[in-house]
């Protein structure tokens, strides 16, 4: 079984005030029997050192260590703690020009470092109205994961550039199409691929979790604006759990 993941993109917020609401999630959600993966900005990822949830960066360089200036390797990520990296964003890939060949280097940097990837594809508005998701999906597994992901040091989020922080979400049978293709494609291409976590993230919250958690192939969310307060996280952690 894929397990199953409620993860926290804080993206560029947060401050050491910001703490309080993780503190107000754990005597909620402290003892859960899913993973909770919080990510919050590389500055207080120290700072999270003693919570009871997993830690993840929101990305690193491709190398170890080096003349990048401004910029994080797996290995920093894990030097303090953190488990998981986010890789490929879709902000990451539109403001920073990221390709699927760098996103693939990363996720394989996050490995080396005894990170968990989480690699992030997904379709633009254009790409839905022009009927090419599918192929853009293909295409984003096939260059941004690498040969040596396994399911136990990747997880794929699909994420749709225009459910993201707009309030719009697919229709479960749109969710539901591209989950089962990605199950399809990984099995096709990996001897565990039906163990891969496949996490839906886009304008989730707690009103809408339970009916995308119902979807086949949904183990999970990424979840950026609604991860912010413990108040929206928790509802849309509990929904995971009853799913
Ligand atoms: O990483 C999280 C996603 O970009 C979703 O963000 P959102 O929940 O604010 O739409």
């Amino acid at each position: 079984m894929p397990r199953k993941i409620a993860a926290g993109n804080w993206k560029m917020n947060g401050l050491q005030s910001t703490l309080a609401e993780l503190q107000t999630l754990e005597a909620k959600h402290g003892d859960a029997d899913i993973a909770i993966l919080i990510c919050p900005p590389f500055t207080l990822i120290s700072a999270c050192e003693d919570t009871p949830f997993d830690i993840g960066g929101q990305d690193c360089h491709t190398n170890e260590a080096g003349a990048h200036t401004g910029d994080i390797s797996a290995e920093m990520l894990a030097d303090v703690g953190a488990s998981y990296v986010l890789v490929g964003h879709s902000e990451r890939r539109t403001d920073h020009g990221e390709t699927d060949a760098q996103v693939a280097a990363k996720s394989q940097a996050a490995y080396d470092a005894g990170l968990i990837a989480v690699i992030c594809i997904g379709e633009t508005l254009n790409e839905r109205e022009d009927g090419t998701t599918l192929d853009v999906i293909d295409a984003q597994l096939a260059g941004s994961v690498p040969d040596t992901a396994d399911a136990l040091n990747t997880v794929i989020a699909y994420e749709p550039v225009w459910a993201i922080g707009t309030g719009k979400v697919p229709t479960t049978d749109q969710i539901a199409e591209v989950h089962a293709h990605m199950r399809a494609r990984l099995q096709d291409r990996f001897a565990d691929g039906d163990e891969f976590s496949l996490l839906y993230g886009g304008s989730v919250k707690g009103s809408n979790a339970a009916n995308i958690f119902a979807v086949p192939h949904v183990d999970g969310a990424l979840v950026g604006g609604a991860s912010l307060t413990a108040a929206d996280f928790s509802p849309i952690i509990a929904a995971l759990e009853r799913a």
